[in-house]
């Protein structure tokens, strides 16, 4: 029933592409969604991660635990891209974000693999939708005013409520750590300033998407408040991994000739100290979405 009355509001906000081309645009944002996400989980040396070679510094989950998790985000991704495209509040793509976690831990048996991805790379689908719905050019500009434009208040509002505990909220209160929450109030600043613009200098100068990705990972390290690291490491925790993102991009990032074997000892030194970026890598993946989006995807 609320799908179906989703589909009426998508036929009301966009017209023009009638009910199948609208379906079809989602579906495509759905799947680019999950193969950014799946190009983040593939991409190595990635310092303290998860990836395909290892678990970083990670006990409780491998490659297979996200790959469980991805299947089961699938249509997550296709219902808030509609969302956004039908100009649903902002308590309806909150739902479908609740919705989605709770089927992230039942496919992992508990752990969590992608709640920052759920809450960032939602959101932009449903932006994605909006700009859609509007007939605006995708452009990372034109999603993120989007974003700001229909849910900017209700974000804000989101990211004053630390009432819920999580290990976010406790590096909130404790450090002031910033977070997911004040990233989405803000627009994902950090994916269209940072990681997008280092993503898109790597491939200008000539170098594959692996050593763009790569590049966009280190310059959200050494730029984002990631309470995954204020949760592992405190400030101490959050300092090293800032100084030696920074230390890698001050070398020219993977324009060095030993850029892959620096990213390699970083790795190494992340995961003897238990140190792990989750949020960057969730930023990466949100950076690889716009990135797909706006390149393959023709709204005219
Ligand atoms: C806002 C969210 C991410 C909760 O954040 P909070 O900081 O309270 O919790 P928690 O520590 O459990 O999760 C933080 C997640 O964000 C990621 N993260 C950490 N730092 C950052 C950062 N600076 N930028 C982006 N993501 C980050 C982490 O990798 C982690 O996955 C979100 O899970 C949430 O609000 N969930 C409830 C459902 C909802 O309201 N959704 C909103 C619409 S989709
Ligand atoms: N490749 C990746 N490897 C590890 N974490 C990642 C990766 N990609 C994204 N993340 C993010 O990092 C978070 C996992 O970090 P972590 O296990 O430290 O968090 P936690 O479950 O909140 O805490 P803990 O396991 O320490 O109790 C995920 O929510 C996810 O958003």
């Amino acid at each position: 029933m609320a799908e179906l009355s989703t589909a009426l509001r998508i036929a009301h906000a966009a017209p023009a592409f009638g009910i199948d081309g609208t379906r079809q645009f989602c579906q495509r944002i759905a799947r680019l969604a999950v193969r950014s996400l799946y190009a983040e989980l593939a991409l190595y040396p990635k310092p303290g991660l998860v990836s395909l070679v290892d678990n970083g510094s990670h006990q409780d989950m491998t490659a297979a635990t996200f790959v469980r998790s991805l299947f089961a985000l699938r249509r997550y991704f296709l219902l808030i891209t509609q969302a956004g495209m039908a100009d649903a509040p902002f308590h309806e793509l909150k739902r479908l974000g609740i919705d989605a976690e709770a089927r992230m831990l039942r496919a992992t048996n508990g752990i969590n693999t992608h709640r920052g991805a759920i809450f960032c790379l939602g959101l932009l689908c449903a932006a994605i939708g909006r700009c859609r719905a509007d007939g605006v050019v995708l452009t990372p500009s034109a999603i993120q005013a989007a974003l700001l434009r229909y849910w900017g208040r209700e974000l804000g509002a989101h990211s004053g409520d630390a009432a819920t505990p999580s290990h976010g909220t406790a590096a909130l209160l404790r450090y002031a750590a910033s977070g997911a929450r004040e990233e989405g109030a803000r627009g994902f600043p950090s994916v269209f300033a940072v990681g997008l613009p280092a993503l898109r200098r790597t491939l200008a100068a000539g170098r594959c998407a692996r050593r763009a990705r790569i590049d966009a990972l280190f310059a959200l390290m050494a730029h984002v408040s990631d309470t995954n690291v204020y949760h592992r490491g405190g400030p101490a925790g959050a300092l090293a991994v800032r100084r030696s993102a920074r230390a890698f991009v001050a070398r020219g990032g993977t324009a060095a000739p030993d850029w892959e074997a620096r990213a390699v000892a970083c790795h190494r030194s992340f995961v003897a100290a238990r140190l792990s970026p989750g949020g960057a890598a969730d930023l990466l993946g949100a950076v690889c979405l716009v990135q797909s989006a706006c390149a393959e995807l023709d709204l005219t």
